[in-house]
């Protein structure tokens, strides 16, 4: 029986609530447990005093030199002290409320403490001891919330691995682990939870982060094989010439790179070639265009087609341009999001069953059991990385099996974007239309803030629109809307009457959203004042200036993509960050957005600073979520997960030898399209 059907009550003290509480974690079989790493290391090795910080954690080796004393306080309160002499200098060490830890000193004796260093007073406020006789350990650090303990889940880890583990199996085929010299399954678990030095931790990290990213490559390649073996893409046999004569009434001409990534994607459409493709783009490239082509191409093929935007605000935008192209041309448009009333809803759904509606726009909406399509033939997807795997899924299954566009904004490099999404091919856009100026962009500290409104107020003398964005600062929205409302109330006192002053937050209802929109983009509100709902897509060419409040506390690519909301027509666009960076790397990244307005080359640049960069661990990622592996830290790794994974799946017949059969087993559990290879 594989441990993925053992539940986590087989162990002992395990009842309804502690199960409940792991259950809390995503933890529901002995095999979840095993695989739940630590998140992260305490760093146990043993340090110099020159080493020490103030307040930071150390370990500290050194010899008993006074009896410990226990000296009680308050009520039921207590403090151990004892004196070590670590390089020749006395250092006292106090423990709170453990007096048990007395046993540890022994007079004379070696001993190591890790704790809190204080400079002042040359002492350290004890964590945890190693006695003499005991071997320094390196300290896991997991995840948990408020139903559960570390050391209960550690414990837990504990007893499941003394119970199971010799029935950890590796899926990792043999003489893949022995070409990389990875461990196995089993010697994986022990190490990333109960290493016993740094160097079989170090070991079996390498040989988890692989595992990770092979089991992912596997789940993209059988995907992939399933797609190829189905060949069911639809033959959209769109109109040429029609589409032809759109693109030339279009107000502009289309970019080289627009030109080049639409012939893609309509030679996919119509070749019985399943379409899956990932549309890049750097912010106000032009997808959106491209996007209506491809639509426009399917609805002359006889052919229903959406887009699913992530938020309301977006699909709206795109309802009303893809609706004011569309609808002259006597193409039949509807939008369908979350907030519209049962009848509107019924209404449109019906509309869209029957194959009324041609052109669809809306949100996850779009997804609800309710919806039905009559044929439908394109989808496209905008933000794509916002929408998880299943999202993207349900919406696939709305048709038989339709040609899928994704769009999105993030600059991922584009050796990790094939690796990272084997299963699409990428088109990319890498010019921005003719006559686009650079955005200017400064940078100024909070206390210079008057040179600011000074520059609004000439910019607003030359009829510019101006966002306002004020960042997210604390979990609490409340706190950050009075934020928002602070400075909505400042503006008002400098501009108003004479210029309009809007607020946007997340609080407002959708209606009240739409409606402040609405009177942006047609120019009835002169600065807008904003939570980061502003964020992606916002297309208003005549908003000419930015200025974002408390920058530092924004990633880059974050920063890239708000930036991004202005610059989007002929007119000089201006960016101002104000931040008070507190370290170096803050201000570095205020240095590179004054330098370049490139996506591409702020993600490289972000990724040479930080290593991993703001690219990843935020939502702006762009990359599915790893637990242990880090897509850009660990690329090399990542990418030769992606070749061994290649290699199994081209051919049915290798997944059947004996060498894979208990991945075969795994990837059978994960992934039921593979049943297909039996
Ligand atoms: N070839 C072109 N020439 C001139 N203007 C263009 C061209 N293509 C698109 N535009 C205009 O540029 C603006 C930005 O386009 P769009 O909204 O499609 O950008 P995007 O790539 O979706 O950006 P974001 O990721 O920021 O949403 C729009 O106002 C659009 O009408």
């Amino acid at each position: 029986m594989s441990l993925r059907d053992v539940s986590v009550a087989q162990l002992p003290g395990v009842g309804p609530k502690r199960l409940e509480a792991v259950k809390s974690l995503g933890i529901n079989s002995i095999y979840d447990l095993l695989f739940y790493f630590p998140f992260r290391y305490e760093d146990m090795e043993v340090k110099s005093l020159d080493d020490a910080i103030d307040q930071e954690k150390i370990l500290l080796k050194g010899v008993v030199a006074s009896e410990p004393v226990v000296v009680r306080f308050g009520y039921k309160k207590n403090r151990l002290n004892v004196r070590v002499l670590v390089e020749n200098e006395s250092i006292m060490i106090t423990f709170f409320n453990q007096p048990w830890l007395k046993d540890k000193f022994e007079t004379g004796e070696d001993v190591a403490v890790y704790g809190k260093w204080n400079e002042s007073r040359r002492s350290i406020t004890g964590m945890k001891v190693i006695g003499s006789n005991e071997e320094g350990s390196i300290d896991s650090v997991y995840s948990v919330n408020k139903s559960i303990h570390q050391k209960t889940l550690v414990n837990l880890i504990k007893l499941a691995f003394d119970k199971y583990h010799e029935q950890i199996d590796s899926v990792i085929p043999q003489y893949i682990v022995e070409k990389y010299q990875l461990m196995d399954d089993e010697s994986i678990v022990k190490g990333m939870h109960f290493p016993s030095n740094e160097i079989e931790n170090e070991s079996a990290r390498r040989s988890a982060k692989f595992r990770e990213f092979f089991l992912f490559e596997c789940g993209i390649q059988s995907v992939k094989a399933n797609d190829e073996q189905q060949n069911v893409g639809l033959v959209e046999a769109y109109d040429e010439k029609y589409i032809a004569k759109f693109n030339e009434s279009l107000p502009f001409k289309l970019t080289n790179s627009q030109s080049k990534v639409v012939n893609e994607i309509l030679a996919d459409m119509k070749s019985s070639h399943h379409m899956n493709r990932l549309l890049q783009g750097d912010v106000g490239s032009g997808k959106t265009i491209v996007a209506v082509i491809a639509m426009l191409a399917s609805v002359t093929a006889g052919f229903q087609t959406a887009i699913m935007a992530p938020t309301e605000i977006l699909a709206q935008q795109h309802f009303e341009k893809i609706s004011s192209l569309l609808e002259k041309l006597q193409i039949r448009t509807a939008i369908l999001t979350g907030s519209q009333t049962k009848r509107e809803h019924d209404t449109i759904v019906e509309n869209i069953r029957e194959g009324k509606t041609n052109v669809i726009v809306g949100t996850h909406a779009l997804i609800q059991d309710s919806v039905d399509f009559k044929n439908l033939g394109l989808i496209v997807i905008d933000e794509q990385h916002r929408f998880g795997v299943n999202q993207r899924k349900a919406l696939r299954e709305k048709g038989n099996n339709p040609d899928v566009l994704a769009m999105t904004a993030t600059p991922i490099p584009r050796t990790l974007a094939i690796t990272a999404y084997g299963d699409m091919e990428v088109s990319r856009i890498d010019e921005l239309p003719a006559g686009r100026k650079k955005i200017e962009t400064y940078w100024i500290r909070s206390q210079k803030v008057e040179q600011m409104y000074k520059f609004v107020s000439k910019q607003l003398a030359n009829k510019a629109q101006v966002y306002v964005v004020t960042p997210l600062i604390s979990e609490s929205e409340k706190i950050d809307l009075k934020n928002a409302e602070l400075i909505y109330d400042k503006f008002n006192e400098l501009y108003a009457p004479k210029y309009n002053i809007g607020i946007l937050h997340g609080k407002m209802a959708n209606d009240e959203k739409e409606d402040i929109m609405n009177k942006f983009s047609h120019q009835k509100i002169d600065v807008l004042v904003s939570t980061t709902v502003i964020e992606v897509g916002v297309d208003v060419p005549n908003a000419t200036v930015m200025v974002i409040y408390d920058a530092n506390r924004f990633g880059l690519s974050q920063l890239h993509q708000l930036r991004g909301r202005v610059g989007r027509g002929e007119k000089q666009s201006y960016c101002i960050l104000i931040a008070d960076p507190k370290n170096d790397v803050a201000l570095e990244r205020m240095k590179i957005l004054t330098s370049t307005n490139d996506g591409f080359v702020l993600a490289e640049e972000d990724l040479k600073m930080r290593g991993s960069g703001d690219l990843l661990g935020s939502k702006q990622s762009g990359l599915p979520d790893f637990k242990v592996g880090n897509p850009i830290a660990d690329f090399n790794i990542l990418q030769t997960a992606q070749i061994e994974a290649e290699q199994i799946f081209k051919d049915p017949q290798v997944m059947n030898k004996p060498e894979n059969k208990v991945l075969k087993l795994f990837l059978n559990d994960e992934f039921e399209q593979l049943n297909n290879f039996d």
